[in-house]
């Protein structure tokens, strides 16, 4: 794969939104032929919250997803579908008040077979992952993307609404959204520091710092978006009503899922799958400013891959495979490193980690706010008393922070410290 090859578009990656695409998310299907869905997803979170989503998911047609035509028909699919189906494993049982406590493990062939059809022609996992929760799950008012005419930015985050949700609360809409603000801060920088690759190859210093230290700038806007998260989203409220839904059907033995999520296939087999949920360590877009700067992140002890790597099963197939292609390129790392007489160059290129690595600090007290705290308090609860908790779906929180796990079952805390960690800048003599 030569750099010239790397025509965004082919990628599904806009010059200017970067992983969000050219194109907003449908709010509804241009054909009726779907509108059973249409209705299904507009009424989910009342559905869930009156525990009548089973009868309205029996009663769903059979529907076949061949009818849908083009790339942002599927990827609504996939948000629709997979917010129903997550719906309906975690929400369809127990008392209304919150999630439900027994999970439901099958899945019916209406709900499977066009899911696990979306999801192989997106080539995604069969599990609600960071696209369909963020990249693909908001609208503006209006329904497009603003015009930009340079530092008008995306849209407030005020101005933005789910496509699906299952609370719809304004917390829930700022968890999904909040990342998307992240992500068009962001987006140009794809097209900038691929651009410096090609000026590095023909060893055109000038351009590189200049790309670098435009770049600086733009992960320190990027950080800036993350604090908004602490004004709209309460703790309690992500932790123990909004967060259960987002489990996949992997590590969750415990609550009753020992085969995963169980897909009932039209033919009458099935189908079972052990996925891990969605979390924004699915972004293409950090991945891509990892590999491009040259940050590398090694894998946990006896672990075959990081948990990057792992992750990147769970993005859409033409971002994977763009970062594949971006993984072959050099790095501005290198190019940096073999010129560190360049104090120019080097001061652009360590802003630049610099910058990542304070998004990583600030991101490490989000998770600490939203994860660590909450888990903490569960903890300390369930040995106080007997009561029943909604613990997290997807780690434990047995004997302090260091035990608690992320989605993939990696150490939670030591993951997020090592990777800020391993955001250095280069060593001048
Ligand atoms: C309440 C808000 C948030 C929570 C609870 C949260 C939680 C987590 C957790 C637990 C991880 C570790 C991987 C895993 O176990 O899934 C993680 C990683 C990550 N999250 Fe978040 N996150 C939040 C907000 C965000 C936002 C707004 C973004 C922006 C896109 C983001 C981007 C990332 C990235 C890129 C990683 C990979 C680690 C890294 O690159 O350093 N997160 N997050």
């Amino acid at each position: 794969m030569t750099f010239q090859s790397l025509k965004l578009a082919s990628f599904g990656i806009s010059a200017q939104w970067g992983f969000l695409s050219d194109e907003a998310p449908l709010r509804s299907f241009p054909s009726s032929f779907y509108a059973p869905w249409d209705d299904l997803i507009r009424d989910l979170p009342s559905l869930i919250t009156s525990r009548s989503l089973t009868t309205r998911v029996n009663a769903l047609p059979q529907l076949t997803a061949s009818r849908l035509s083009s790339d942002v028909e599927l990827r609504r699919a996939y948000v629709v579908l997979g917010f129903i189906i997550h719906a309906h494993v975690w929400g369809s049982s127990g008392p209304a008040s919150a999630p439900a406590s027994t999970p439901v493990a099958q899945i019916p062939p209406q709900l499977s077979e066009p899911f696990l059809e979306v999801c192989d022609k997106l080539g995604m996992e069969p599990v609600l992952s960071y696209a369909g929760l963020c990249l693909w799950n908001w609208s503006s008012d209006d329904g497009t993307f603003p015009i930009t005419d340079g530092d008008d930015g995306f849209f407030p985050l005020e101005q933005l609404r789910s496509v699906a949700s299952f609370m719809r609360t304004r917390g829930e809409d700022a968890f999904y959204h909040v990342p998307v603000l992240v992500e068009a801060e962001g987006g140009p920088l794809v097209k900038i520091l691929l651009d410096a690759v090609g000026e590095a190859r023909i060893s055109n210093s000038a351009p590189v710092q200049a790309a670098l230290s435009a770049s600086a700038a733009i992960i320190a806007k990027m950080v800036k978006h993350l604090p908004k998260l602490y004004s709209t989203l309460d703790a309690g409220e992500f932790f123990h009503e909004l967060r259960p839904y987002l489990a996949g059907g992997r590590g969750m033995e415990a609550k009753g899922l020992s085969d995963g999520f169980v897909f009932q296939r039209g033919d009458g087999s099935q189908f079972a799958s052990k996925h891990i949920g969605g979390s924004a360590a699915q972004s293409s877009l950090f991945q891509f400013l990892d590999l491009v700067l040259g940050v590398e992140h090694e894998a946990p002890e006896k672990a075959s891959e990081t948990v990057f790597q792992e992750m990147r099963a769970y993005m859409p197939r033409k971002h994977r495979e763009f970062l594949e292609a971006v993984s072959q390129l050099p790095t501005l790392r290198s190019f940096v490193e073999a010129r560190l007489s360049d104090t120019g160059l080097c001061e652009a290129f360590d802003e630049c980690t610099k910058q990542l690595r304070l998004w990583r600090s600030t991101h490490i007290a989000i998770v600490s706010k939203y994860v660590v705290r909450p888990a903490r308090e569960a903890a300390r609860g369930s040995e106080n008393s007997t009561a029943q908790r909604t613990e997290g779906a997807d780690f434990e929180a047995a004997e302090g922070d260091e035990q608690l796990k992320g989605t993939g079952g990696s150490a939670l805390i030591p993951f997020l410290k090592q990777s800020r960690d391993e955001t250095t800048g280069v060593t001048r003599p």
